[in-house]
């Protein structure tokens, strides 16, 4: 077998079905935490920015951390099908636009999204197939009151409905591939990398695969 026949061809995983990686968990468990320290760490992934009708917390950018819009924008996007999926949570609307998407999907990159329960039934329902989902729970309920109140971006009483709606947000960790319970963050982060890298070299997801083989095959039989 010559090298040119070895050192021409793809290796199948090269070109990837991208897939949508979904965080969800009740607030304050650390999906934002984790999202950064992933995106920080691998090029292969972007974060789907959701827009959201809710006030802006300190630290956070628009266009980084969300599309901060007024409700008739919210609406009119909406109206427009311009998002893969919507839902209110705590009162706000968010939503996840489906442009950047379909773009990020389409350059061959995976998606990270950090969103709740009802999204990701709604992005169940449309692309099951190329969709992993990780739920985080807190490693109990007085740490995950403890994060929210140090986190320090939410009033007292934004901090007790949080924990009021945090029984019912986690009573959805069922319906997900898979559950970590974030208590070392970095254990998490390298749960969840390795969660990323299993799911990517999934047969389905590696396109080259049969032109591969059939290639060996051909190599071998010489
Ligand atoms: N369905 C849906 N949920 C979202 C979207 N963006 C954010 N969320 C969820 O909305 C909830 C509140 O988010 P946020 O106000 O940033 O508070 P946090 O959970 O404390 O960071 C979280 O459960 C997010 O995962 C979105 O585009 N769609
Ligand atoms: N494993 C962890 N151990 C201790 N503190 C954490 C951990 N993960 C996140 N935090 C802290 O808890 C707070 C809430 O985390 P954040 O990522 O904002 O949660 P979420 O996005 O789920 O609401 C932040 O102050 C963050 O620094």
């Amino acid at each position: 077998m010559s090298d040119a026949a070895t050192t021409s061809r793809r290796l199948p995983h090269d070109r990837r079905r991208g897939l949508m990686l979904v965080l969800s968990s009740p607030s304050g468990a650390g999906k934002t935490t984790l999202s950064r320290r992933l995106l920080a760490s691998d090029d292969d992934i972007a974060l789907s920015v959701s827009v959201t009708t809710r006030a802006k917390r300190p630290g956070e950018v628009d266009g980084v951390d969300y599309h901060f819009i007024d409700k008739p924008a919210f609406q009119r996007m909406v109206d427009d099908d311009a998002l893969l999926e919507h839902a209110t949570v705590f009162e706000n609307s968010y939503g996840t636009p489906r442009a950047a998407v379909e773009a990020t999907l389409a350059s061959g990159r995976d998606v990270l999204f950090d969103i709740d329960w009802q999204g990701t039934q709604q992005l169940a329902d449309r692309a099951r197939d190329d969709l992993v989902t990780v739920f985080i729970l807190p490693p109990s309920i007085v740490e995950l009151e403890r994060r929210l109140t140090t986190r320090a971006q939410d009033s007292a009483e934004v901090v007790a409905r949080r924990m009021a709606k945090a029984a019912d947000e986690m009573s959805h960790y069922a319906e997900y591939d898979y559950v970590l319970v974030n208590d070392d963050v970095d254990r998490s982060l390298a749960n969840l990398e390795a969660i990323l890298r299993a799911e990517r070299l999934r047969r389905k997801r590696q396109l080259g695969l049969s032109g591969f083989v059939n290639g060996m095959r051909e190599d071998a039989g010489r």
